[in-house]
């Protein structure tokens, strides 16, 4: 995909609101529930959200009242002066949103995970200057949510976007799904002109956590937020945990912290390239003790070979990991920095001996 395709101009719907904030229930309910949510919502919203169709783990769940929702949905446009938003999953749902005139469309996270559906909605949205926003795919890879891009990029989609919304384990953790935010720093990286959306309802399925992950996504620079809003919401019909009210919201969104992308003062500058340097200089000496480190890897490789000993020494590794987890500990270290550094060398490692061990003569 061509970096330059994606553009933000399209988040001048927002009215230059930073951060661009979309809100409104998880689900469409009543069109009672819908206006009141809509005008209860603070000044900072722009763009109202309701779910129409709700794809359920499980059947027998509230799928969602459908089409006649988006009636609903128009008469909160016609009251207020919220721009529209919901999701789409078949073709048909594409239709008739696009007939409803919505002004945005966002394609959820386990549509995105298969290449026939993500297709589908892509040929039915051909050439469309509605918003498209694209969550990300609920297993964690990146590849597959730029594949799903694609797909929109070829249909002739101009107004594209990415949510993201976290990803599915099996463990059970403090999330809902975890975040591994750097997936969406590395789609920043290869786009830096794709706007995106953090959507903290899903990331943390707990509405008291709800601010502190905003707050996270605005640090890495996301351009808005996704909220969950309901005016009753222990008694939502779908997410009850995750939706805040709308003076929940205000709150949220006047204590979230705005931060600068830099700053051009002398003071910060001469401090920060003081550090920078620093850092460069720690950064080589790693690298330098990293080559060092594998030279010797190499050489066991070698010794390994020469005596046909294999490669993973289970009982080493364990040890040498168990050691480097209580050092790295006392030195302020976290244990999931150590867990991944020591993994990756130790990967590393293995692989190169494999490829010693292994080579024909
Ligand atoms: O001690 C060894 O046998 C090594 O090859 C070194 C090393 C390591 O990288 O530290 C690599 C592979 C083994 O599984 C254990 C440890």
């Amino acid at each position: 995909m061509n970096k330059e395709i994606a553009n933000k101009k399209w988040l001048s719907i927002f009215e230059g609101q930073v951060p661009a904030i979309i809100a409104g229930p998880c689900s469409a309910e009543t069109p009672e529930q819908l206006m009141s949510i809509a005008k209860s919502l603070p000044e900072q919203v722009k763009v109202f959200r309701a779910g129409i169709w709700k794809p359920r783990t499980r059947p027998g769940g509230f799928e969602g009242v459908g089409a006649i929702g988006l009636e609903w949905m128009k008469d909160v446009r016609s009251e207020t002066s919220l721009k529209l938003a919901t999701e789409v999953a078949t073709a048909e749902h594409v239709d008739l949103a696009l007939n409803a005139d919505i002004d945005v469309l966002w394609i959820g996270a386990r549509t995105t995970v298969n290449p026939f559906a993500v297709q589908e909605l892509a040929d039915a949205l051909k050439g469309t200057d509605k918003i498209v926003l694209l969550k990300n795919p609920v297993n964690p890879d990146l590849g597959l949510w730029i594949g799903g891009l694609e797909r929109l990029v070829q249909a002739g989609i101009n107004n594209l976007g990415v949510i993201h919304r976290g990803f599915s384990t099996y463990e059970k953790t403090k999330y809902r799904n975890i975040p591994e935010w750097q997936i969406p720093i590395d789609l920043k990286t290869q786009f830096p002109n794709l706007p995106i959306f953090c959507d903290p309802s899903h990331i943390t399925g707990n509405r008291e956590r709800v601010m502190e992950v905003s707050q996270q996504a605005l640090d890495l620079n996301y351009d808005g937020l996704m909220i969950e809003t309901h005016n009753n919401p222990d008694k939502a019909w779908s997410d009850a945990a995750q939706q805040v009210t709308p003076i929940g919201l205000k709150n949220i969104l006047d204590n979230l912290a705005i931060r600068n992308c830099s700053d051009d003062t002398e003071y910060y500058l001469s401090k920060i390239n003081a550090f920078r340097t620093h850092l460069d200089d720690i950064d080589q000496k790693l690298l330098e003790l990293m080559s060092r480190r594998m030279e010797i890897v190499d050489e066991i490789g070698y010794l390994k070979r020469e005596k046909n000993v294999m490669v993973l020494q289970q009982e080493r590794w364990k040890n040498m990991f168990d050691k480097m987890m209580q050092e790295g500990i006392f030195k302020g270290l976290t244990p999931e920095f150590i867990t991944a550094l020591y993994t990756a060398i130790h990967q590393e490692s293995i692989y190169r001996q494999n490829e010693i061990i292994n080579k024909k003569e």
